[in-house]
């Protein structure tokens, strides 16, 4: 199965299930083995495609998502060292709008209004990572990345690097160089050489080659390989070596570490984007390999506010170069289905090499696209691979004439999985099959999302297994998976089925009959409803009965238009009403719109009063957590004066409470700022707890 196969089938169809195996078994080849089995573009256009579909859909995202990953677990043959500070990837950014943005978010986050934020920038060094420990000036450990928490040793090998110092002179007692190790150009093209001269296997790229040839279990193979080394960052410190990104570098270098020489310090945009392009026009003569500019936040007392997610830290991003286009012809517009019923056209292409990589599929984006570039079956196209993600069709090139004659492309308005009405909801670029529980292009798709571990949790119902007992007929309706036990004769009587697999899987699904509600709220897979969403509805809630009485509620709600009102008017009004009857913070107008709407379906009325006569939902308990706001609802309001916004809402999650954006019945806590206005008044009318920025520092200080 080639790369381009992958993509076809990860496109449009929801999938972060399979892309999380699929990309766990890239990061596997990749990091284990150094040998990638798919090109990086079709690796990056998998993490693309996931990014896009867990933006697209928060709630649906997966606790073992790729996106909240680094790299891959340390395998065996090699030691492993643990990180006193984790090694992480850097954010992506594709356009100079990407890169005001992240200027834009890191002056959000640290409350800065318009000030300047001096950056440093660097040329990205295509190579592996690398982590160079130096006590007391003596170099004691290198170790590789790993999964960012858990490396490998390789300290005999990195020994044998000439841009390695052994010792240092008047380095701090403790110091952690981090950076790239990587093969020139010329010295990567010497190595395939010979390594098809002595018939053993060519490196993919530079990259590979460099992570190949340290990561050898005989050193001595390693000291032949002329491998460099870039210093980019630090880990553990044990006394500052200056108060900026672009100091600290210096220092660095004076300790005798190779820097790039790309290294400047900038105060603007305009300075940072003139510098990418000053790279970028040297990239092939570098004589190795780079693959955008790295931006960082100078100062470090910033960088320690601004902090990390999962993945990466929010002070830096790499600006990656663009990817190449080409033209080929456009075959075909075939329409997708994915799980929530969203349609979404493909464009089946003429094999053409982007960048190094044979496309046969792009996206099409959506309906409004499509007639927007005018686009029709048989034109001429152009191809972009931007940034290295899912390729996409830019628009018709060439003869004029013969476009015109072409006809215009029908998008259609029925679903091609189940022949439901395919509606667009106001305001929304996606059209959807109404067909829910009964389309099949859904069916398998929503059945898997309710065995998931985040919801129901059944374990043994992988993908084909939900394909074989659907296509067997075994299986349309979540219910159907509870009389599954029935089947178990027929089940001994197929290949491949041993007692003890289907009395497993018997058992995983007995062991659910009685799940708690915000999972079974969740396993629905009712549109706009994830697991945050499920989890305080239940709450609200508290039990199945209650859930019924509130959601009845939502479908008899009927308003009637006032004198004059316009339809959309009415529309607005009838959405807040019912997000006034669910009455929990965060469960807005589109959310009460779309659990009214669900439960409004006779198909899924049908669907759940056969489900209900399977199992019996559990109802919720609160958990408790350590900090004195877990579990709380917090507004915060006002002019903060040490914190942004976004830095305080993080906080406050990271502490288990909640952030609201308006004071209701449901507050437990306003973090009144400077001129806090309304909501303060609104506060105080409630009898809502209410404290100042200190008494809130005091909170997370207290909790740290
Ligand atoms: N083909 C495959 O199967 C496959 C599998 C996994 C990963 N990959 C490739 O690896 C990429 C993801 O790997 P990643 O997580 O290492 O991300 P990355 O390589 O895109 O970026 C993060 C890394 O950049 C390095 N770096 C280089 N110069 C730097 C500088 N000046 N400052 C800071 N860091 C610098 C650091 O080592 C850091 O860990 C993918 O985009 C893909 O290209 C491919
Ligand atoms: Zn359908």
């Amino acid at each position: 199965m080639d790369g381009t196969d992958q993509l076809s089938e990860a496109e449009v169809a929801a999938e972060l299930a399979r892309l999380a195996t699929e990309i766990s078994a890239h990061n596997h080849a990749y990091y284990q083995g150094d040998a990638p089995t798919v090109s990086d573009a079709d690796y990056d256009a998998l993490m693309a495609r996931n990014a896009a579909l867990e933006a697209a859909f928060p709630h649906l995202k997966r606790a073992d998502s790729p996106s909240e990953r680094v790299g891959a677990a340390v395998g065996s043959g090699f030691g492993k060292i643990v990180h006193a500070r984790p090694m992480l990837s850097l954010d992506n950014g594709f356009s100079d709008a990407d890169v005001a943005e992240f200027i834009g978010r890191v002056r959000r986050f640290l409350n800065l209004g318009d000030a300047a934020v001096a950056l440093t920038a660097e040329a990205k060094i295509d190579g592996l990572s690398l982590s160079l420990r130096y006590e007391a000036g003596v170099l004691v450990q290198a170790a590789t990345r790993g999964d960012g928490a858990v490396g490998e040793d390789v300290t005999a090998n990195v020994r044998t690097l000439r841009d390695v110092p052994q010792r240092l002179c008047g380095a701090p007692e403790v110091l952690e160089v981090r950076g790239e190790v990587y093969l020139a150009t010329a010295d990567f093209a010497a190595l395939n050489a010979a390594q098809e001269a002595a018939g053993a296997k060519r490196f993919a790229n530079p990259r590979n080659a460099a992570a190949g040839s340290l990561r050898q279990l005989d050193a001595g193979i390693t000291a032949t390989r002329p491998l460099r080394f870039y210093a980019h960052g630090w880990g553990e410190l044990s006394a500052p070596l200056g108060v900026t990104q672009y100091e600290t570098m210096r220092a660095l270098a004076a300790l005798g570490f190779a820097v790039s020489d790309t290294l400047i310090r900038a105060e603007t945009l305009e300075e940072v984007l003139a510098h990418y392009r000053a790279i970028e026009a040297q990239r092939a003569t570098l004589g190795y390999d780079i693959d955008g500019v790295v931006y960082k936040v100078d100062r470090l007392d910033w960088q320690a506010r601004l902090g990390q997610v999962a993945r990466a830290p929010r002070w830096a991003l790499a600006h990656k170069f663009p990817a190449e286009r080409a033209t080929t012809e456009l075959l075909a517009i075939d329409i997708q289905v994915g799980r929530t019923g969203a349609l979404t056209p493909v464009a089946r292409l003429a094999p053409v090499t982007v960048g190094g990589v044979v496309v046969t599929n792009a996206t099409l984006h959506n309906e409004d696209e499509i007639a927007r570039k005018d686009v029709r079956v048989g034109d001429r196209v152009q191809v972009q691979r931007a940034g290295d993600v899912i390729p996409q069709v830019l628009g018709w090139v060439g003869d004029a004439e013969a476009h015109a004659a072409r006809a215009v492309f029908a998008y259609p308005d029925h679903c091609p999985a189940c022949g439901s009405a395919a509606v667009r909801e106001a305001g929304e670029v996606v059209r959807r099959c109404t067909g829910g529980l009964t389309c099949p292009a859904q069916r398998v798709e929503r059945l898997r999302h309710f065995v998931g571990r985040r919801a129901l949790d059944i374990e043994g119902l992988g993908a084909e297994r939900i394909e074989l007992f659907a296509v067997l007929g075994w299986l349309a309706s979540p219910a159907d998976i509870y009389r599954l036990h029935r089947r178990r004769d027929e089940l001994l009587a197929m290949k491949g089925w041993k007692p003890t697999s289907v009395d497993k899987l018997i058992e995983s699904v007995e062991a659910r009959r009685a799940p708690p509600l915000d999972r079974l709220l969740f396993g629905l897979g009712i549109r706009h409803v994830g697991e945050v969403t499920a989890r305080d509805l239940a709450r609200s809630v508290g039990d199945w009965d209650g859930l019924c009485a509130r959601l009845d509620a939502l479908v008899a709600h009927a308003v009637a238009p006032a004198l004059g009102e316009t339809p959309e008017k009415v529309a607005r009004r009838e959405a807040l009403e019912l997000a006034a009857l669910v009455g929990v913070a965060g469960i807005g107008p589109e959310v009460a719109g779309a659990l009214r709407d669900f439960w409004a379906e006779a198909h899924n009325q049908a669907a759940l009063a056969d489900l209900l006569a399977e199992l019996t939902p559990a109802p919720v308990k609160l958990e408790t957590v350590a900090s004195e706001v877990a579990g709380l609802t917090i507004v915060f309001t006002g002019t903060l004066e040490t914190m942004g916004r976004d830095e305080a809402k993080a906080q406050a999650e990271r502490l288990g409470a909640k952030v609201a954006g308006s004071v209701s019945a449901n507050t437990d806590l306003l973090v009144a700022g400077r001129d806090a206005g309304s909501k303060l008044a609104k506060a105080a009318a409630l009898g809502v707890r209410v404290i100042d920025e200190a008494g809130w520092a005091e909170i997370v200080k207290k909790s740290q």
